[in-house]
Protein backbone atom coordinates (compact mmCIF):
# COMPACT_ATOMS: atom_id res chain seq x y z
CA UNK A 1 0.00 0.00 0.00
CA UNK A 2 1.77 3.13 -0.77
CA UNK A 3 2.03 5.66 2.33
CA UNK A 4 1.57 9.00 2.96
CA UNK A 5 4.40 11.14 1.99
CA UNK A 6 7.69 10.91 4.20
CA UNK A 7 11.05 11.95 3.64
CA UNK A 8 11.46 8.43 2.33
CA UNK A 9 9.75 9.18 -1.23
CA UNK A 10 10.97 12.17 -1.41
CA UNK A 11 14.17 11.98 -4.03
CA UNK A 12 17.17 12.15 -2.84
CA UNK A 13 19.75 15.11 -3.58
CA UNK A 14 21.96 13.20 -6.39
CA UNK A 15 18.52 11.76 -8.14
CA UNK A 16 17.16 15.71 -7.68
CA UNK A 17 20.51 16.85 -9.60
CA UNK A 18 20.63 14.15 -12.14
CA UNK A 19 17.08 15.23 -13.54
CA UNK A 20 17.77 19.03 -12.82
CA UNK A 21 16.74 20.88 -15.78
CA UNK A 22 19.95 22.02 -17.18
CA UNK A 23 21.27 18.32 -17.23
CA UNK A 24 18.53 16.16 -18.42
CA UNK A 25 16.41 14.86 -21.69
CA UNK A 26 12.85 15.72 -21.41
CA UNK A 27 11.29 13.18 -19.79
CA UNK A 28 7.53 13.20 -21.93
CA UNK A 29 8.49 14.34 -24.75
CA UNK A 30 7.27 12.88 -28.06
CA UNK A 31 10.64 10.73 -28.78
CA UNK A 32 10.56 9.25 -32.02
CA UNK A 33 11.21 5.19 -32.51
CA UNK A 34 15.57 5.05 -32.38
CA UNK A 35 15.40 3.99 -35.89
CA UNK A 36 14.28 7.50 -36.56
CA UNK A 37 16.59 8.86 -34.19
CA UNK A 38 19.68 7.05 -35.73
CA UNK A 39 19.16 8.14 -38.82
CA UNK A 40 18.95 11.72 -37.78
CA UNK A 41 21.57 12.45 -35.20
CA UNK A 42 22.82 15.58 -36.40
CA UNK A 43 19.51 17.03 -35.41
CA UNK A 44 18.72 14.88 -32.41
CA UNK A 45 21.65 14.11 -29.93
CA UNK A 46 21.34 10.70 -28.60
CA UNK A 47 23.82 11.74 -25.42
CA UNK A 48 21.43 14.31 -24.18
CA UNK A 49 24.61 16.43 -24.29
CA UNK A 50 22.76 19.74 -25.50
CA UNK A 51 20.11 20.08 -22.54
CA UNK A 52 18.55 23.10 -23.94
CA UNK A 53 18.32 22.18 -27.93
CA UNK A 54 17.12 18.40 -26.87
CA UNK A 55 14.12 20.38 -24.71
CA UNK A 56 13.14 22.47 -27.29
CA UNK A 57 13.08 19.98 -29.90
CA UNK A 58 10.84 18.15 -28.14
CA UNK A 59 8.78 21.28 -27.78
CA UNK A 60 8.58 21.56 -31.44
CA UNK A 61 7.75 17.48 -31.43
CA UNK A 62 5.01 17.81 -28.99
CA UNK A 63 1.32 17.42 -29.86
CA UNK A 64 1.34 17.33 -33.74
CA UNK A 65 -1.34 18.14 -35.23
CA UNK A 66 0.30 15.78 -38.36
CA UNK A 67 2.25 13.55 -38.57
CA UNK A 68 5.06 15.54 -40.75
CA UNK A 69 4.65 18.64 -38.32
CA UNK A 70 6.86 16.16 -35.88
CA UNK A 71 9.41 15.17 -37.77
CA UNK A 72 9.75 18.10 -39.63
CA UNK A 73 10.49 16.90 -43.29
CA UNK A 74 12.60 15.23 -45.27
CA UNK A 75 14.88 11.98 -44.14
CA UNK A 76 13.73 12.16 -40.46
CA UNK A 77 9.49 12.77 -41.83
CA UNK A 78 10.19 10.02 -43.91
CA UNK A 79 11.24 7.79 -41.31
CA UNK A 80 8.49 8.13 -39.27
CA UNK A 81 6.43 7.33 -41.95
CA UNK A 82 8.14 4.40 -42.67
CA UNK A 83 7.78 3.58 -38.63
CA UNK A 84 3.91 3.97 -38.84
CA UNK A 85 3.38 0.71 -40.30
CA UNK A 86 5.59 -1.20 -37.54
CA UNK A 87 4.06 0.76 -34.56
CA UNK A 88 0.07 0.01 -36.07
CA UNK A 89 1.23 -3.76 -36.24
CA UNK A 90 2.99 -3.44 -32.46
CA UNK A 91 -0.25 -1.32 -31.36
CA UNK A 92 -3.35 -2.50 -32.83
CA UNK A 93 -7.03 -0.52 -32.87
CA UNK A 94 -8.78 -0.97 -29.36
CA UNK A 95 -12.05 -0.68 -31.68
CA UNK A 96 -11.09 -3.04 -34.42
CA UNK A 97 -9.83 -5.68 -31.38
CA UNK A 98 -12.70 -4.71 -29.34
CA UNK A 99 -12.99 -9.15 -29.19
CA UNK A 100 -9.90 -9.77 -28.03
CA UNK A 101 -10.44 -7.58 -25.43
CA UNK A 102 -13.88 -8.54 -24.50
CA UNK A 103 -12.20 -11.92 -24.43
CA UNK A 104 -9.32 -11.31 -21.79
CA UNK A 105 -12.06 -8.95 -19.52
CA UNK A 106 -14.63 -12.51 -19.54
CA UNK A 107 -15.04 -12.96 -15.80
CA UNK A 108 -12.88 -10.25 -14.49
CA UNK A 109 -14.01 -7.02 -12.58
CA UNK A 110 -12.89 -4.55 -15.46
CA UNK A 111 -11.36 -0.71 -13.38
CA UNK A 112 -11.72 1.87 -15.99
CA UNK A 113 -9.31 4.47 -15.97
CA UNK A 114 -9.55 7.60 -18.22
CA UNK A 115 -7.31 10.49 -18.57
CA UNK A 116 -8.98 13.50 -19.39
CA UNK A 117 -7.94 16.33 -21.56
CA UNK A 118 -7.06 14.64 -25.65
CA UNK A 119 -8.73 11.65 -24.16
CA UNK A 120 -12.47 12.99 -22.82
CA UNK A 121 -12.05 16.29 -24.24
CA UNK A 122 -10.76 17.58 -27.58
CA UNK A 123 -7.44 19.31 -27.03
CA UNK A 124 -8.41 23.13 -27.87
CA UNK A 125 -6.81 26.31 -27.49
CA UNK A 126 -7.67 27.82 -24.47
CA UNK A 127 -7.37 24.86 -21.46
CA UNK A 128 -10.01 26.83 -19.27
CA UNK A 129 -12.61 25.76 -22.71
CA UNK A 130 -11.74 21.67 -22.70
CA UNK A 131 -15.33 20.70 -22.03
CA UNK A 132 -16.60 17.12 -22.82
CA UNK A 133 -19.84 16.39 -24.97
CA UNK A 134 -22.66 16.04 -23.33
CA UNK A 135 -22.74 12.20 -25.47
CA UNK A 136 -19.30 11.78 -24.09
CA UNK A 137 -20.49 12.60 -19.96
CA UNK A 138 -23.38 9.87 -20.77
CA UNK A 139 -20.50 7.54 -22.21
CA UNK A 140 -18.55 8.19 -19.21
CA UNK A 141 -21.72 7.37 -16.48
CA UNK A 142 -22.65 4.36 -17.95
CA UNK A 143 -19.11 2.73 -17.17
CA UNK A 144 -19.17 3.90 -13.90
CA UNK A 145 -22.52 1.93 -13.14
CA UNK A 146 -20.95 -1.04 -14.78
CA UNK A 147 -17.58 -0.71 -14.10
CA UNK A 148 -15.19 1.34 -10.79
CA UNK A 149 -14.48 4.79 -12.89
CA UNK A 150 -11.71 7.09 -12.22
CA UNK A 151 -10.29 10.29 -14.00
CA UNK A 152 -6.90 10.50 -13.56
CA UNK A 153 -5.61 13.92 -14.86
CA UNK A 154 -2.54 16.45 -15.00
CA UNK A 155 -5.22 18.96 -13.63
CA UNK A 156 -5.80 20.22 -10.43
CA UNK A 157 -8.69 18.14 -8.71
CA UNK A 158 -11.86 20.87 -8.14
CA UNK A 159 -10.99 21.68 -12.10
CA UNK A 160 -11.36 18.02 -13.57
CA UNK A 161 -14.32 17.29 -11.07
CA UNK A 162 -15.98 20.82 -12.62
CA UNK A 163 -15.30 19.64 -16.34
CA UNK A 164 -16.67 16.03 -15.79
CA UNK A 165 -19.30 16.91 -13.01
CA UNK A 166 -20.13 13.00 -12.16
CA UNK A 167 -20.40 12.69 -8.93
CA UNK A 168 -19.69 8.69 -8.73
CA UNK A 169 -16.36 8.71 -10.24
CA UNK A 170 -13.17 8.74 -8.60
CA UNK A 171 -10.81 11.54 -9.27
CA UNK A 172 -7.06 11.49 -9.52
CA UNK A 173 -5.75 15.74 -10.18
CA UNK A 174 -2.33 17.18 -10.36
CA UNK A 175 -0.90 13.66 -12.15
CA UNK A 176 -2.05 11.25 -9.20
CA UNK A 177 -1.27 14.04 -6.31
CA UNK A 178 -4.35 14.56 -5.50
CA UNK A 179 -7.01 11.61 -5.07
CA UNK A 180 -10.55 11.46 -3.83
CA UNK A 181 -13.05 9.17 -4.30
CA UNK A 182 -17.23 9.36 -4.10
CA UNK A 183 -19.47 9.42 -1.11
CA UNK A 184 -20.98 6.36 -2.28
CA UNK A 185 -19.48 3.97 -4.46
CA UNK A 186 -21.71 0.63 -5.42
CA UNK A 187 -18.11 -1.02 -6.60
CA UNK A 188 -15.89 0.00 -3.65
CA UNK A 189 -14.98 -3.99 -2.19
CA UNK A 190 -13.21 -2.22 0.65
CA UNK A 191 -14.73 0.01 3.40
CA UNK A 192 -11.66 2.43 3.25
CA UNK A 193 -12.85 3.19 -0.92
CA UNK A 194 -15.54 5.54 0.37
CA UNK A 195 -14.60 9.56 0.27
CA UNK A 196 -10.73 8.63 -0.25
CA UNK A 197 -8.23 11.03 -0.12
CA UNK A 198 -4.78 10.90 -0.48
CA UNK A 199 -2.18 13.43 -1.34
CA UNK A 200 1.20 12.60 -1.45
CA UNK A 201 3.03 16.07 -2.36
CA UNK A 202 1.15 17.90 0.30
CA UNK A 203 3.90 19.93 1.80
CA UNK A 204 4.81 20.79 -1.90
CA UNK A 205 1.77 23.02 -2.02
CA UNK A 206 3.16 26.70 -0.73
CA UNK A 207 6.61 25.67 -2.95
CA UNK A 208 4.21 25.24 -6.23
CA UNK A 209 2.13 28.47 -5.04
CA UNK A 210 4.86 30.67 -4.85
CA UNK A 211 6.44 29.40 -8.41
CA UNK A 212 3.23 29.59 -10.18
CA UNK A 213 3.27 33.58 -9.46
CA UNK A 214 7.13 33.41 -9.95
CA UNK A 215 6.36 31.77 -13.64
CA UNK A 216 3.42 33.90 -14.21
CA UNK A 217 5.50 37.22 -13.58
CA UNK A 218 8.75 36.19 -15.68
CA UNK A 219 6.39 34.63 -18.69
CA UNK A 220 4.38 37.72 -19.11
CA UNK A 221 6.45 39.37 -21.25
CA UNK A 222 6.36 36.08 -23.81
CA UNK A 223 2.74 37.10 -25.94
CA UNK A 224 0.46 33.59 -25.98
CA UNK A 225 2.15 31.65 -22.43
CA UNK A 226 -0.20 30.69 -20.20
CA UNK A 227 0.37 30.00 -17.05
CA UNK A 228 -1.94 27.43 -15.02
CA UNK A 229 -1.92 26.37 -10.93
CA UNK A 230 -2.72 22.78 -11.28
CA UNK A 231 -2.59 22.88 -7.12
CA UNK A 232 0.59 19.95 -6.85
CA UNK A 233 2.03 21.21 -10.05
CA UNK A 234 1.74 23.97 -12.71
CA UNK A 235 1.99 24.14 -16.46
CA UNK A 236 3.01 26.24 -18.97
CA UNK A 237 1.49 26.36 -21.76
CA UNK A 238 3.25 27.28 -25.35
CA UNK A 239 0.49 25.98 -27.47
CA UNK A 240 -0.51 29.90 -28.39
CA UNK A 241 2.90 30.77 -28.68
CA UNK A 242 5.21 32.36 -31.36
CA UNK A 243 7.44 29.38 -32.22
CA UNK A 244 10.25 31.90 -32.51
CA UNK A 245 9.61 32.56 -29.13
CA UNK A 246 9.94 29.00 -27.78
CA UNK A 247 13.36 29.43 -26.91
CA UNK A 248 12.83 32.20 -24.83
CA UNK A 249 9.85 30.85 -22.94
CA UNK A 250 11.95 27.94 -22.34
CA UNK A 251 14.72 29.97 -20.52
CA UNK A 252 12.00 32.45 -18.77
CA UNK A 253 11.24 28.85 -17.25
CA UNK A 254 14.40 27.46 -16.42
CA UNK A 255 15.25 29.90 -14.42
CA UNK A 256 12.34 30.00 -12.00
CA UNK A 257 13.29 26.79 -11.88
CA UNK A 258 17.13 26.81 -10.63
CA UNK A 259 15.93 28.28 -7.11
CA UNK A 260 14.22 25.23 -6.58
CA UNK A 261 15.79 22.04 -6.44
CA UNK A 262 12.70 19.98 -5.69
CA UNK A 263 11.09 20.52 -8.34
CA UNK A 264 11.50 18.49 -11.87
CA UNK A 265 10.46 19.62 -15.62
CA UNK A 266 8.20 17.60 -17.45
CA UNK A 267 6.36 17.86 -20.74
CA UNK A 268 3.18 17.08 -21.84
CA UNK A 269 0.64 18.54 -25.34
CA UNK A 270 2.58 21.92 -25.75
CA UNK A 271 2.82 22.20 -22.07
CA UNK A 272 6.02 22.72 -19.45
CA UNK A 273 4.83 20.74 -16.60
CA UNK A 274 6.61 21.83 -13.14
CA UNK A 275 6.43 19.15 -10.67
CA UNK A 276 7.68 18.11 -7.13
CA UNK A 277 10.22 15.31 -7.64
CA UNK A 278 8.62 13.14 -5.43
CA UNK A 279 8.27 9.57 -6.84
CA UNK A 280 4.81 9.59 -7.28
CA UNK A 281 3.04 9.48 -10.67
CA UNK A 282 -0.04 8.54 -12.63
CA UNK A 283 1.14 4.83 -12.52
CA UNK A 284 1.28 5.23 -8.62
CA UNK A 285 -2.36 6.93 -8.27
CA UNK A 286 -3.70 3.66 -10.47
CA UNK A 287 -1.71 1.17 -8.12
CA UNK A 288 -3.23 3.39 -4.96
CA UNK A 289 -6.23 3.30 -6.49
CA UNK A 290 -7.04 -0.73 -7.75
CA UNK A 291 -5.76 -1.27 -3.87
CA UNK A 292 -8.07 1.22 -2.21
CA UNK A 293 -10.82 -0.54 -3.82
CA UNK A 294 -9.99 -3.70 -3.03
CA UNK A 295 -8.47 -5.10 -6.04
CA UNK A 296 -4.46 -5.22 -4.32
CA UNK A 297 -3.06 -8.74 -5.66
CA UNK A 298 -6.22 -10.13 -6.64
CA UNK A 299 -5.95 -12.03 -10.15
CA UNK A 300 -9.39 -11.26 -11.08
CA UNK A 301 -9.16 -7.15 -12.03
CA UNK A 302 -9.10 -6.10 -15.26
CA UNK A 303 -8.13 -2.55 -15.13
CA UNK A 304 -8.23 -0.50 -18.44
CA UNK A 305 -6.27 2.89 -18.94
CA UNK A 306 -7.12 5.44 -21.83
CA UNK A 307 -4.66 8.21 -22.70
CA UNK A 308 -3.14 10.40 -24.12
CA UNK A 309 0.15 11.95 -23.37
CA UNK A 310 3.25 11.32 -22.15
CA UNK A 311 2.61 11.41 -18.21
CA UNK A 312 -0.22 8.22 -19.05
CA UNK A 313 2.80 6.31 -20.13
CA UNK A 314 3.23 5.97 -16.41
CA UNK A 315 0.19 4.21 -16.22
CA UNK A 316 0.91 2.20 -19.53
CA UNK A 317 4.31 0.67 -17.88
CA UNK A 318 2.65 -0.03 -14.64
CA UNK A 319 0.18 -2.59 -16.78
CA UNK A 320 2.61 -3.76 -18.88
CA UNK A 321 5.08 -4.58 -15.38
CA UNK A 322 2.43 -6.09 -13.84
CA UNK A 323 1.42 -8.14 -17.04
CA UNK A 324 -2.49 -7.18 -16.12
CA UNK A 325 -4.69 -4.84 -17.74
CA UNK A 326 -4.83 -3.12 -20.64
CA UNK A 327 -3.67 0.34 -21.81
CA UNK A 328 -5.14 2.02 -24.88
CA UNK A 329 -3.04 4.91 -26.14
CA UNK A 330 -5.25 7.58 -27.88
CA UNK A 331 -3.34 9.28 -30.74
CA UNK A 332 -3.59 9.68 -34.56
CA UNK A 333 0.21 9.69 -35.02
CA UNK A 334 2.79 7.10 -34.16
CA UNK A 335 4.44 7.27 -30.58
CA UNK A 336 6.59 4.59 -28.47
CA UNK A 337 4.08 3.57 -25.91
CA UNK A 338 4.12 1.12 -23.25
CA UNK A 339 0.11 0.88 -23.80
CA UNK A 340 -1.03 -2.56 -25.82
CA UNK A 341 -3.91 -1.17 -28.17
CA UNK A 342 -4.13 2.23 -29.87
CA UNK A 343 -7.89 4.61 -30.58
CA UNK A 344 -7.70 6.40 -33.48
CA UNK A 345 -5.57 4.37 -36.45
CA UNK A 346 -5.33 6.39 -39.59
CA UNK A 347 -7.83 4.30 -40.93
CA UNK A 348 -10.74 5.22 -37.86
CA UNK A 349 -9.43 8.83 -38.69
CA UNK A 350 -11.63 11.40 -40.90
CA UNK A 351 -12.08 14.68 -40.73
CA UNK A 352 -15.17 13.88 -38.52
CA UNK A 353 -13.91 12.03 -36.35
CA UNK A 354 -11.70 13.26 -33.33
CA UNK A 355 -10.01 10.95 -30.65
CA UNK A 356 -12.10 11.53 -28.14
CA UNK A 357 -15.23 10.38 -29.92
CA UNK A 358 -13.73 6.51 -30.72
CA UNK A 359 -12.93 6.89 -26.81
CA UNK A 360 -16.64 7.22 -26.26
CA UNK A 361 -17.54 4.00 -29.05
CA UNK A 362 -15.02 2.08 -26.99
CA UNK A 363 -16.78 3.09 -23.49
CA UNK A 364 -20.04 2.11 -25.43
CA UNK A 365 -19.03 -0.98 -26.67
CA UNK A 366 -17.83 -2.25 -23.17
CA UNK A 367 -20.98 -1.42 -21.29
CA UNK A 368 -22.95 -3.03 -24.25
CA UNK A 369 -20.72 -6.10 -23.92
CA UNK A 370 -20.88 -6.19 -19.88
CA UNK A 371 -25.12 -6.12 -20.00
CA UNK A 372 -24.86 -8.80 -22.41
CA UNK A 373 -22.43 -10.69 -20.11
CA UNK A 374 -24.63 -10.00 -17.55
CA UNK A 375 -28.07 -10.88 -19.37
CA UNK A 376 -26.24 -14.45 -20.10
CA UNK A 377 -24.79 -15.13 -16.87
CA UNK A 378 -28.69 -14.47 -15.20
CA UNK A 379 -30.38 -16.72 -17.35
CA UNK A 380 -28.10 -19.70 -16.37
O1 LIG B 1 -3.60 14.54 -17.76
P1 LIG B 1 -4.52 15.35 -18.60
O2 LIG B 1 -5.94 15.32 -18.14
O3 LIG B 1 -4.41 14.98 -20.06
O4 LIG B 1 -4.01 16.85 -18.44
C1 LIG B 1 -2.77 17.26 -19.03
C2 LIG B 1 -2.80 18.75 -19.25
O5 LIG B 1 -4.00 19.01 -19.96
C3 LIG B 1 -4.33 20.36 -20.22
O6 LIG B 1 -3.50 20.86 -21.26
C4 LIG B 1 -3.69 20.21 -22.50
O7 LIG B 1 -5.04 20.45 -22.95
C5 LIG B 1 -5.35 21.84 -23.22
C6 LIG B 1 -6.82 21.94 -23.59
O8 LIG B 1 -7.13 21.14 -24.69
C7 LIG B 1 -4.41 22.35 -24.35
O9 LIG B 1 -4.67 23.73 -24.60
C8 LIG B 1 -2.96 22.17 -23.90
O10 LIG B 1 -2.09 22.52 -24.96
C9 LIG B 1 -2.69 20.70 -23.52
O11 LIG B 1 -1.38 20.54 -22.97
C10 LIG B 1 -4.26 21.19 -18.97
O12 LIG B 1 -4.48 22.56 -19.28
C11 LIG B 1 -2.96 21.00 -18.23
O13 LIG B 1 -2.99 21.70 -17.01
C12 LIG B 1 -2.80 19.51 -17.93
O14 LIG B 1 -1.62 19.26 -17.21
Amino acid sequence: MPSPMTKQNVAPAEAVASIAVASSPPLFAYTPPLSVRKKCLPQIELDGGKAVSWWLDSMRASSPTRAKTAAATGPLADAVFNDLSDLRMRHPSALSNFDQIASASNGKQIVMFLDYDGTLSPIVDDPDSAFMTNAMRKAVREAARNFPTAIVSGRRLDKVINFVQLAELYYAGSHGMDIKGPEKSRHAKSKDAKGVLFQPASEFLPMIDTVHRTLLDRTKSTPGAKVENNKFCASVHFRCVDEKNWGTLFEQVRSVLKGYPKLRLTQGRKVLEIRPTIKWDKGKALEFLLESLGFANCRNVMPIYIGDDRTDEDAFKVLEESGQGIGILVSKFPKETNATYCLQEPSEASAMTDEPSLVKDFLVRLVEWKRRQTKAVSKV
